[in-house]
């Protein structure tokens, strides 16, 4: 028998399955797409129906392929999207379409939380403020806003705990997601009752938390005749997408100093530490990891996603690699042009909503190379407001880059000089599935540890070359005076009312 392990990264444009060997070698994968709802202006859910039907195709197809290439399942771990809110009734129905870690509805929500609870108190027992985010706020905002859907809701889960209850009829969470509610006791990873109670919210709404690589429940038999995967399949409980991906690269809360950035469509900042240290201003987020530690991290919400923006309106057609070009024509600092990428506002650190993009200092010297350039540089320097609040928390001896910009020479190098931090390579590009995946080979016993696992499965990584750059220093500095100046604008109202 060829073991393999499957993980699962719900994410929120589509699902995707994988399949992993023992040592970490990825097999086979599947996927399915599914629609994003944005019923309102700021507001955006999901059919947690279509999760279910997504998993049931990807599975299909994944168990065809390990069929055919003599594989057997051992064990199905979960991953997916943070934050979002699936309220069942009691009968395991789905009451509402869910909310998603991206909506903004709750913004009273959240200073409902902070008017019973003060963002002292909340930082220090949850590791965050309110977040317009996360789930807790949308359990309030459901209270005020759909009192029938919310008395006759019995149960609220995130998103990969809602298809591991629909796959076991088990329901559990796990505390790397389980600290994205904004309702665990951080120190003791389970929930936080007292607080619960202050706003008048019942601990049993919640599912148990168990360890990350704890089994949920064995695959029911509907699901096994679905999808060709056998029946009472251990289904192990997993990780938010961030702590999946990062078990994916080996990051250890026992090894804190090495962690990642990410050039994904948001930038990451992801940095592991051995005991719950927040930031006491809330401006970057404290999760627990799935190791059993805990990390921080920081987001800014556009950063490849600028890239993607701006080539898609401005530049359709022409690949990313020739805009690298024209970019790495023009000497760092673009010659004084300077970008803010809050095109969608921003978390981290200045989770500011109303926040919005713009080029400063552009002149008729300046060419597209140089508003591309600036582009890369601005999102550095974005994630060098990030890494400059975490830097007193916690160690980033190490940044493991990933995400598709870092398939950009001129990106990293201009990244590695703006974060004055030492970036490194990794071959690894399955994301928040790999991670699902290796948690169930520990949920199967194939490993004695979650840190025996990463040991043996941690990914080798290249260091980077990092060249200083003066030129940044002065330019970082514009970048802050940059952002000062767009913040006034939109606190005079007049960027926010333009949504
Ligand atoms: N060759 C390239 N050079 C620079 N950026 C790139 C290149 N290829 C892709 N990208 C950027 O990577 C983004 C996709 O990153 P990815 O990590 O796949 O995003 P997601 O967050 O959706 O997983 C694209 O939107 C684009 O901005
Ligand atoms: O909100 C967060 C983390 O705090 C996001 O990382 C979501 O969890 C993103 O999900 P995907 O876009 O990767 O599906």
């Amino acid at each position: 028998m060829k073991p393999v392990s499957i993980g699962i990264d719900l994410g929120t444009s589509g699902l995707k399955a994988l399949a992993l060997t023992p040592e970490g070698h990825a097999v086979a994968e599947a996927g399915a797409a599914y629609p994003l709802l944005t019923p309102r202006p700021g507001w955006t859910e999901q059919n947690p129906a279509d999760w279910l039907e997504a998993a049931r195709k990807a599975l299909a197809e994944l168990t065809g392929k390990l069929e055919a290439g003599g594989y057997t399942p051992v064990a199905l771990g979960l991953s997916g999207q943070m934050h979002g809110g699936v309220f069942l009734d009691g009968g395991g129905e789905v009451v509402r379409p869910a909310p998603l870690w991206n909506d903004q509805r709750t913004a009273e929500a959240c200073a409902e939380l902070e008017a019973a609870v003060p963002r002292a108190e909340l930082i220090r027992r949850t590791g965050n403020p309110a977040v317009t985010g996360f789930q807790l706020p949308k359990l309030l905002w459901l209270r005020r806003a759909e009192p029938g859907a919310f008395a006759r809701t019995r149960r609220v889960l995130l998103p990969k705990d809602y298809l591991g209850f629909a796959l076991t009829g088990r329901a559990a969470t796990e505390p790397s997601d389980a600290s994205g509610t904004g309702a665990l006791d951080l120190a003791r990873q389970d929930w936080d009752a007292e607080l619960l109670a202050a706003l008048g919210l019942d601990v049993g709404l919640f599912p148990t938390v168990i360890p990350s690589h704890g089994v949920v429940g064995g695959l029911k038999a509907e699901w096994a005749r679905a999808t060709g995967l056998p029946e009472g399949l251990p289904v192990v409980a997993g990780a938010g997408d961030n702590a999946g991906a990062a078990i994916g690269l080996g990051l250890s809360s026992a090894r804190p100093g090495v962690g990642s950035v990410s050039l994904g469509t948001s930038g990451v900042i992801f940095l592991p530490l051995e005991h719950p240290t927040p930031d006491p201003h809330g401006r970057v987020h404290l999760f627990c990891h799935a190791d059993g530690g805990y990390h921080l991290l920081g987001v800014t919400l556009a950063a490849a996603g600028s890239l993607q923006w701006y080539r898609d309106r401005l530049a359709p057609g022409v690949p990313f690699d020739a805009l690298m070009q024209e970019a790495a024509a023009v000497p760092p600092g673009s010659e004084g042009l300077l970008f803010l990428p809050y095109l969608a506002g921003e978390r981290s650190p200045h989770l500011d909503p109303d926040l919005r993009g713009a080029w400063l200092g552009l002149s008729l010297a300046h060419a597209r190379g140089h508003l591309t350039r600036a582009l890369l540089e601005g999102v550095a320097f974005s994630l060098r407001d990030v890494l400059e609040v975490m830097k007193p928390l916690a160690a980033a001896d190490r940044l493991l880059a990933i995400g598709g910009g870092a398939r950009s020479e001129l990106w990293l190098s201009v990244l590695a000089a703006v974060l004055e931090a030492p970036l490194a390579r990794t071959p690894v590009e399955e994301g928040p599935a790999r991670g699902a995946a290796l948690l169930g080979l520990v949920g199967a016993g194939v490993y004695g540890s979650v840190g025996e696992m990463l040991e043996a499965t941690a990914p080798a990584s290249d260091p980077l070359p990092g060249h200083p750059e003066p030129a940044y220093a002065a330019a970082y500095e514009r970048f802050k005076a940059g952002f000062r100046a767009v913040a006034g604008v939109a606190r005079a109202g007049s960027i926010a009312d333009s949504r």
